[in-house]
């Protein structure tokens, strides 16, 4: 850690002044593997099914248009089969466009109501934000997935339906988890102080952006998740679970 790096004891003692905990779903409240292999996969093996029964939808070729759109693609979407490889193909490269989110929550959607998808959170995940919605923090998530998917997430969890522990979701429509004036518009969004919020997440980009904004921020480094750089662990208060912030004294103690 830097001489003047904040260590998590330190941030545990801001609590009080603590209105409102963000938390990052990938790496954070979430495993890498059920993101990246369990909802891929989903997405990717019900693609084919989903367009063909919706084909018809203006919503589903809507999204389509708009996923072409702002890719600046020239693949054809005119067909079923040439939809499927556009979007199979788009799925590899980054950045995630929003409208091809929009088609990952349509085709999630269909899996959770199945059952066939639970969506995965870390054990300490529910104990930690109850605990501190009970202290009367506002507990939020943030993440590039949609607020319709991280709701679907919560919702339909391996905890069972969660969901009213959360106070809101916000998405990339408030701008990229890589801006600081991402964290400005929450800020004004929730009516906070910088001071007053603080934001989980395992990538330093975010944790950085957050702190920019002079968010209180804090790097999850999860089990599963990818190694984090010695610089970001020397900038940066690090935690493995939300547990850890409570074996801190991250609460109010009656
Ligand atoms: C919560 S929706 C499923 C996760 C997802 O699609 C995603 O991109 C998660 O990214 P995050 O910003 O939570 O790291």
């Amino acid at each position: 850690m830097a001489e003047n790096a904040a260590t998590v004891a330190d941030i545990a003692k801001l609590f009080n002044k603590i209105k409102c905990i963000i938390s990052d779903v990938e790496g954070t409240t979430t495993s890498l593997a059920f993101v990246r292999n369990t909802l891929k996969s989903y997405f990717l093996d019900n693609l084919h099914e989903h367009l063909t029964k919706n084909w018809d939808d203006s919503e589903l070729q809507d999204i389509l248009l708009k996923t072409k759109f702002e890719t600046d693609s020239s693949d054809s979407i005119s067909n079923i089969e040439d939809a499927c490889s556009f979007i199979i193909r788009l799925s590899d490269t980054e950045p995630i466009t929003y409208s091809f989110r929009q088609l990952q929550a349509r085709i999630w959607s269909e899996g959770y109501s199945s059952g066939e998808l639970k969506g995965h959170l870390f054990p300490d995940v529910v104990p930690a934000f109850k605990r501190w919605s009970q202290d009367g923090k506002r507990i939020f998530l943030y993440s590039s997935g949609l607020e319709l998917s991280q709701k679907l997430l919560f919702t339909n969890s391996i905890a069972g339906n969660v969901l009213e522990i959360i106070s809101g979701c916000f998405d990339t429509t408030v701008g990229s988890k890589y801006e600081p004036n991402s964290y400005d518009m929450i800020l004004k969004k929730l009516e906070c102080q910088p001071g007053e919020v603080i934001f989980f997440s395992d990538s330093i980009k975010e944790v950085k952006a957050a702190s920019k904004a002079g968010v209180i921020a804090v790097i999850m480094d999860r089990e599963g998740n990818l190694p984090l750089d010695q610089s970001a662990k020397d900038m940066f208060p690090v935690v493995s679970s939300f547990e850890a912030m409570i074996e801190h004294g991250f609460y109010f103690e009656y």
